[in-house]
């Protein structure tokens, strides 16, 4: 799953960069702790967080729903900060598809989902598709054990 901060821009411009700091922090801790043991977790940069978990797509629907009930339920030092996340899921199954389909999948998934939360047509990326890809990659690659 791709999971992206909706709105992040506009929490820095009115709360400051410091609480957008803080934002990313307990939206990545609520990740940490919603997620398995076993799922690859990583921060694609800025406001955007990847999750592969290893346990099928009805499970990974669950933990959606838990991180972004969190994100809802999240108590930051400011009273009336309200946060929430979009989030892409798409499945990746083991010799069938390939990392780059099933990343771009997942992307067009989060665009729908921030799609139907605002009116937000273009979303202007900082990375190009192809920088994005090669860091997805990387994020799991890390993550696979060394053969030999
Ligand atoms: N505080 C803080 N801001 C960051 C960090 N990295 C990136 N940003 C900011 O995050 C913002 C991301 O903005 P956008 O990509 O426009 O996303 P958005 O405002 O969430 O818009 P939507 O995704 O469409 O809801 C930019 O203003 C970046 O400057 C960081 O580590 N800390």
């Amino acid at each position: 799953m791709l999971i992206d901060v909706d709105q992040f821009k506009s929490i820095n411009d009115k709360f400051g960069h410091a609480v957008g700091d803080d934002v990313l922090i307990n939206v990545a801790q609520i990740i940490l702790s919603q997620c398995p043991d076993d799922a690859i977790i990583g921060r694609l940069g800025g406001d955007e967080f990847i999750v592969v978990i290893p346990e099928g797509l009805q499970n990974a629907k669950q933990f959606a729903q838990n991180i972004n009930a969190a994100v809802n339920n999240l108590d930051t030092i400011i009273t009336d900060l309200q946060c929430s996340v979009s989030i892409g899921l798409a499945t990746l199954t083991k010799g069938e598809q390939d990392i780059r389909s099933w990343f771009e999948a997942a992307d067009k998934a989060l665009y729908k989902a921030k799609k139907s939360r605002s009116q937000h047509v273009d979303r202007i990326r900082k990375l190009s598709q192809y920088n994005r890809i090669q860091i997805v990659q990387a994020v799991v690659l890390l993550h696979q054990p060394l053969s030999g």
